[in-house]
């Protein structure tokens, strides 16, 4: 259960009454997710999803993030779309956070994931990646190799000799050849099977762009590589793989040069979301309200990917 921040029903009346959406019926606390609290809003005229931002959010980050949704949506892209109060504005501060209301998506993230989801999702990012590239404001991928060594400094302590000699060398080596120069851009950067919403097997919407950032479009592609067509003993599924490039290539080809260096990004996507999963397990507290994500299930990809040299090896 994941709702930090109670809500009074004063305080609740007093923020819509900032809004034009009809009058409250019910005010419900979703119990998924991980970083901040949700709920389901249901007027009569219909549902809303309310968000407050808890403690990971950077509040100087939400104009970015509300701004890209208003933007993406403005373009057709299936995605919350911030609610404007009659002053215009789209965020302001719920029981003393900061707090937004948007629109309520239909349908459900798919628990077992398919080739027509991975085609779907292949097209649903490629889509994004083009409807996001007028957009003016700029947020640098706090998430990228920069953030890498951090994280694991904070967890070293906690694990093995071989694997903290293992990551760092990881580390090391990205350090000295991420690839730079990259078609780039507004990137989802978290776009995983809980993040997109299925309605009778038809992408219904994308959401959760609270790690969306400027950064190598073919970078988005290898997460989505990583967190769409792999088993769940651990195997790549390259029909998946091949069924999610085929879907974003219809609608943005990949260069040669992102081809190229697809692996090496899908090495450093594994070992970024092994880091964050690895740091979350070592200082979540084991009783804490949020479920904590494997690390060794990005641990086994980092390995997979390693072993690969080209985009052919995986079958693609
Ligand atoms: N705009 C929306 N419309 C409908 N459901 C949503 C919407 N945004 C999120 N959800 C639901 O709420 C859950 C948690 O949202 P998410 O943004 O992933 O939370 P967190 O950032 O706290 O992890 C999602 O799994 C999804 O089911
Ligand atoms: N997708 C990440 C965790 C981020 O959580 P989210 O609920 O905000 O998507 C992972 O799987 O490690």
């Amino acid at each position: 259960m994941a709702v930090y921040t109670e809500v009074s029903d004063a305080e609740l009346e007093a923020f819509l009454a900032e809004y034009d959406i009809g009058s409250p019926e019910s005010f419900k606390g979703i119990a998924e997710g991980v970083e901040n609290s949700n709920f389901l809003l249901t007027t009569d005229k219909g549902p809303y999803f309310v968000t407050l931002y808890e403690k990971r959010v950077d509040p100087k980050d939400l104009p970015f993030f509300l701004g890209l949704m208003d933007h993406l949506a403005a373009r057709g892209i299936n995605c919350p779309q911030p609610i404007h109060g009659r002053d215009g504005k789209a965020l302001r501060t719920l029981a003393g956070r900061p707090a937004a209301i948007t629109t309520f998506l239909q349908g459900l993230w798919p628990r077992r994931m398919t080739l027509g989801h991975c085609g779907q999702v292949g097209e649903a990012l490629a889509a994004l990646h083009l409807a996001g590239r007028d957009f003016e404001l700029k947020r640098p991928n706090a998430l990228s190799v920069a953030g890498w060594r951090p994280l694991y400094e904070g967890s070293r302590h906690h694990i093995d000799a071989p694997l903290a000699a293992e990551l760092e060398a990881e580390i090391d080596f990205f350090e000295a050849n991420w690839p730079s120069g990259l078609p780039s851009g507004v990137i989802h950067a978290d776009l995983f099977n809980d993040n997109v919403l299925f309605l009778h097997d038809k992408l219904s919407g994308l959401i959760d762009f609270y790690f969306a950032c400027n950064d190598a479009f073919a970078y988005d592609v290898s997460i989505c590589l990583n967190a769409w067509c792999f088993e769940p003993d651990k195997s790549f599924n390259a029909t998946k793989g091949r069924a999610l490039l085929q879907g974003y290539e219809a609608v943005r080809p990949l260069g040669d040069d992102e081809r190229k260096v697809l692996p090496l990004l899908a090495r450093g996507s594994a070992l970024r979301f092994l880091l964050t999963r690895l740091y979350d397990w070592v200082h979540t507290p084991p009783d804490a309200m949020v479920k904590r994500k494997d690390p060794q299930e990005y641990l086994a990809k980092l390995r997979f990917h390693r072993g690969i040299s080209s985009i052919a090896d995986y079958g693609l």
